[in-house]
């Protein structure tokens, strides 16, 4: 019989970020039900308490009393941690109040760009400064409110960016209408949009312009989806192992353009049904090569990598060249990382391609399983190479990680829960 397995994932990294930007921001208390519990949503949580805000934390829910004027304290510094949500955010929400506000990161962070982000504020007319590399961490804000009006955004890097912007909108004076050159991520800047309608803000768009009415935002008590970028791990292990994996709480209904993966997993050959508030993902022992674009759905390239070298045709992945500016540069982390299983990989400007089987066995087209090697996993401390590597060491034994830890950043449980679906997945295919 196949194993087959309820999976509950944690909250979404992207919905906490936001939420807790918009309750902060918003005029009384919020609700955020279900928030990820994690490096980055704890970071970000942090980083408001240490710009004045309350934050009360029960392990279900976090509540958040609005400030609308800005951070309750003149002065404050703030460690961002890793989080580029909390790194880009938190100094865009600080410069709509009064006060000088200090942001620094951690060297992985610190590495990370945000300068068509910066630009903008100071276009803007925010005193923000970089105190030592240009367009990175860390930086200070004099913050004295901002006017508004119309700014021009290269968000070809990071949608993030817009998100910052668009976020700062309604705590303008006079609003703000933003053009875009560029924009990656899309699915993203979508996300912010709708929370911030439940937020009680709505977004215009004129062609590449979205117009930001000024006025602020409306508490509101606000559930958290599960992340649907996490949930990729388990529904590639089903895919993988021809079992069947199930996500509550993730359907047609999700905000998140991360599910989208499952569409991914579709073409290659996965049975999936998106239901209105659950997917399901069935491995049917037939997984296909494809060329697949996933500009939109990035996070998500690295599982796809993962499992690859078991797809019985080549599985090529193009316009991903931002997930070189992440929590390490991916591409490369994954082409290094297949090549020390074995497999033959080859990677471009925004590009890899990955073989079928490993390299030089002779086995393409077989999907050469079992011809890959285990190894150490070096993760350059980003948790999706972790959590994607683990995936492939349902089929390849001996994987291990230099930094198994590194997957605090969104999903801190994430081996347990993963050894739990292995044993499922194991025991089913083992009787
Ligand atoms: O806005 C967000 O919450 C995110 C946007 C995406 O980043 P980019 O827009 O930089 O691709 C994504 O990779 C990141 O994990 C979360
Ligand atoms: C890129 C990621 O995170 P962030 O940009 O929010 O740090 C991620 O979680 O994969």
């Amino acid at each position: 019989m196949r194993g087959m397995a309820l999976v509950d994932i944690p909250g979404s990294k992207s919905l906490t970020a936001r939420a807790l930007f918009l309750a902060a921001a918003a005029d009384g208390v919020t609700t955020l039900q279900r928030p990820l519990r994690s490096d980055d949503t704890e970071g970000f949580a942090e980083g408001l308490t240490r710009l004045g805000y309350r934050v009360g934390r029960t392990p279900d829910a976090w509540q958040v009393d609005g400030r609308p004027q800005g951070p309750a304290l003149a002065e404050a510094d703030v460690y961002c941690r890793d989080g580029a949500t909390t790194a880009r955010f938190l100094p865009t929400l600080a410069a709509a109040g009064h006060g000088t506000y200090r942001f620094d990161a951690s060297p992985q962070m610190r590495r990370r760009p945000l300068l068509p982000l910066t630009r903008a504020l100071r276009d803007l007319g925010v005193d923000l400064r970089h105190e030592e590399a240009e367009g990175h961490h860390p930086l200070t804000v004099r913050a004295a409110g901002v006017e508004g009006g119309d700014v021009v955004l290269d968000a070809g890097q990071s949608s993030q960016y817009l998100t910052a912007l668009l976020l700062l909108g309604p705590l303008t004076r006079t609003g703000l209408r933003v053009t875009v050159t560029d924009l990656v991520s899309v699915p993203y800047v979508e996300i912010t949009i709708a929370m911030m309608r439940a937020f009680g803000v709505e977004v215009g768009r004129e062609g590449d312009t979205y117009v930001v009415p000024p006025g602020g935002y409306r508490a509101t008590t606000y559930a958290i989806e599960p992340d649907a970028s996490t949930a990729s791990y388990f529904f590639a292990a089903a895919a993988l192992t021809g079992g069947e994996v199930t996500v509550p709480g993730l359907g047609g209904r999700a905000l998140q353009g991360d599910l989208g993966f499952v569409d991914v997993l579709r073409r290659m050959g996965a049975r999936v049904e998106v239901g209105a508030d659950r997917t399901t993902v069935s491995g049917t022992g037939e997984l296909r090569g494809l060329t697949v674009n996933m500009r939109d759905i990035s996070d998500t390239m690295p599982t796809l990598a993962a499992i690859a070298p078991f797809a019985s045709g080549p599985v090529r992945i193009e316009d991903v060249a931002n997930t070189r500016v992440k929590e390490c540069d991916r591409l490369e982390a994954c082409a290094e990382n297949l090549r020390r299983l074995g497999a033959e990989v080859a990677t471009g400007p925004d590009w890899i391609e990955i073989r079928p089987g490993a390299a030089g066995s002779g086995t393409a087209g077989s999907g050469a399983r079992g011809s890959l090697a285990g190894a150490d996993i070096k993760t350059y401390g980003d948790h999706r190479i972790v959590m994607s590597f683990a995936v492939t060491g349902l089929r390849v034994p001996g994987i291990s990680f230099d930094d198994p830890g590194c997957v605090r950043k969104t999903f801190p449980g994430f081996h347990e829960a993963f050894a739990e679906l292995a044993k499922v997945l194991r025991k089913d295919s083992d009787g």
